[in-house]
């Protein structure tokens, strides 16, 4: 049954002929980090959030000692109505180990009372956490994109368009043309078109499995959610969040969203597939665990862009970290993961045109189509912008070596280049979200923080790819979390890296936010400094990457069911239980 492997096609619309079968267990396949470090995120308790054993196993044996948790923000519609009824609940939560080694059994008292103790006070006995109100976060209503009730499927035509249009970037994937081709043949898109074939990973909300549009040979990444297990553990704004937030992106580093849809027990995010996992397996694949710095400065590079692009968005990503950077089949990477996400009004600003056309098609405001967000509830983010943002303009253009200036202050009072704030500087919020060795000191103050939080994400980012390691990790999450506060930024003397690459982490990796990097002029100001020299921030999608996934082969499952490890608990969906069905879920 297995195809040949077929030559790569091009990035813009990777070759779905290339993807050969293969067998389950096939780790090229594998996208699941073996020690995958999660989010702190609104009330997971590692106990209460799976049902099936057999999956919490699988997250034990994948978990770094990094849980994830958010001991006071909220991202459930209720709870943001009502913040104040909901502390005892998140207190209940944590205690049931949401935040396990890292506060909770601890005596800390609050995040905030993390920063007070350390090095200003001694850290009390017994502890409590204490709510936090929410500020630039909105709630919004789950039932705007209406759940299907009474049918088995359900197309997400009927509350949204995902379309090429509206992702022009992404025109001429063939995804799009099988996607369309079935719904005008079957006039509805859902659960029984697809094939499960492979579990790629499961996170805190739901699975993700490799599955082939039936008799078109595209192959997708499903996200496969239960809706009475989120409601019941209040995730539902959460994947709402995501979802919505997935439907508006269009942008050579972020997933495509290529339709959603609902059956009466699921919600089904149907996405790119990455095949070249995540850049933390690849970064444990390095000799030395660590990124040649050339690789580094790709890689991060593309980040940059993502996140401008976010920001621009009024999205504040809040979760970067190796696990959540995806490789696609050209080698590019994929930013996933949407669902800590901060969504906020943004008012991005063109300050300087050097094109004196463009000077005036900016007084017209006609100069870039810089969206800010909608902060209506129910539309936070317009998806169909007809010119949609873009990271591409002319000022991104690499600077000839004799244009360039060798220190970024200096660039920007002479750069002949378009400048564009898209920051959110005035965003706020109050929640706990992050991963310990990733989290920004005002986060663990609970100081309230901004988009100021990316780029300290950024920074330590940079630092684990060149260094293998991050630079606050302690013993335990506690004590990573006081060394975040206190410890000064430390290099190690191996590997050796470059003076700019040093130079950027101290900008970013600066403890007070109005101080950092970014925080004034977003990405902008890092694009400008010294180690993106040379970058072609323009042409990168078209760069060649440093490492390029071998050409996955799929090899189809047999025809019984062949990973449930409680048949009982399989959900009841006529289509995947019809004699098409190759994978039943294990997750539910
Ligand atoms: N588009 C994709 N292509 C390939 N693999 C993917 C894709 N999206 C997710 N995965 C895999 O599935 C796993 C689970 O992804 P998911 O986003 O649900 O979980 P997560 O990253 O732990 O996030 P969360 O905690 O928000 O649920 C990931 O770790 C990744 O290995």
């Amino acid at each position: 049954m297995a195809s040949k492997a077929m030559p790569r096609a091009p990035p813009a619309a990777p070759n779905i002929q290339s993807l050969k079968l293969c067998s389950q267990n096939d780790s090229s396949l594998e996208t699941t980090s073996p020690s995958k470090r999660s989010a702190l995120v609104p009330g997971r308790s590692a106990e209460s959030s799976k049902p099936n054993s057999e999956v919490q196993k699988e997250q034990k044996s994948t978990q770094h000692q990094n849980e994830s948790v958010d001991l006071t923000g909220s991202n459930d519609p209720a709870e943001v109505k009502a913040e104040g009824n909901l502390v005892p609940k998140r207190l209940a939560d944590e205690e049931k180990g949401v935040v396990e080694d890292g506060i909770a059994n601890g005596s800390l008292k609050s995040s905030s009372a993390l920063g007070k103790e350390h090095g200003i006070a001694s850290a009390s006995g017994s502890a409590r956490l204490v709510g936090r109100s929410e500020t630039g976060e909105r709630g919004f209503s789950s039932s705007r994109c209406r759940p299907s009730t009474s049918s088995d499927v359900s197309d997400e035509s009927a509350c949204s368009s995902i379309s090429s249009v509206t992702k022009p970037h992404k025109a001429n994937d063939s995804r799009w043309e099988a996607i369309q081709m079935i719904r005008t043949r079957d006039g509805i898109l859902g659960l029984s078109h697809f094939k499960l074939l492979k579990k790629l990973g499961c996170g805190d909300i739901g699975s993700v499995y490799l599955s082939e549009l039936s008799g078109t040979k595209s192959y997708f990444a499903m996200k496969v959610m239960d809706k009475a297990s989120l409601a019941s553990r209040k995730k539902l704004l959460r994947a709402q969040t995501e979802k919505e937030i997935l439907q508006c992106l269009d942008h050579p580093f972020l997933p495509t969203l290529y339709t959603h849809f609902e059956t009466d027990k699921f919600s089904c995010l149907v996405m790119e597939f990455c095949p070249g996992g995540d850049l933390h397996t690849l970064r444990q694949r390095q000799r030395g665990k660590y990124f040649p710095e050339q690789a580094v400065k790709f890689y991060v590079a593309e980040i940059l862009l993502a996140m401008e692009y976010l920001h621009m968005l009024g999205i504040i990503y809040r979760d970067l970290k190796p696990e959540n950077v995806l490789v696609r089949e050209d080698g590019h990477i994929m930013l996933s993961d949407f669902d800590l996400s901060l969504r906020c009004a943004v008012s991005p600003t063109l300050i300087r045109s050097s094109n004196p056309d463009a000077e005036a098609l900016r007084k017209n405001n006609q100069a870039y189509c810089v969206q800010p967000a909608c902060v209506e509830p129910s539309c936070m983010i317009q998806p169909s912008c007809a010119t949609p943002p873009t990271c591409f303009g002319p000022r991104f253009f690499s600077k000839s070596k004799k244009d360039r200036k060798p220190k970024p202050e200096v660039v920007n009072q002479v750069s002949p280049w378009p400048e564009l704030i898209a920051e959110p500087s005035d965003a706020r919020s109050m929640s706990f979200v992050g991963t310990h060795e990733y989290l920004a000191p005002e986060i663990i103050k609970g100081e309230g923080h901004g988009s100021a939080v990316d780029w300290w994400t950024f920074g330590i980012f940079l630092y684990e790819l060149l260094f293998g390691k991050t630079p606050f990790k302690g013993s335990g999450n506690r004590a990573t979390l006081f060394n975040v506060i206190g410890q000064p930024l430390r290099f190690p003397e191996y590997p050796v890296v470059s003076f700019s690459a040093r130079d950027l982490i101290r900008g970013l990796l600066v403890k007070e936010p109005q101080q950092r990097l970014g925080c004034k002029r977003g990405a902008t100001e890092i694009k400008q400094h010294p180690f993106f020299e040379g970058v072609n921030w323009a042409l990168i999608r078209c760069a060649s990457p440093p490492e390029v996934p071998r050409p996955v082969e799929i090899e189809r499952p047999p025809k019984q069911p062949v990973s449930t490890s409680e048949p009982a608990a399989a959900p009841s969906d006529a289509a995947q239980k019809s004699s098409d069905s190759y994978l039943e879920f294990d997750f539910f």
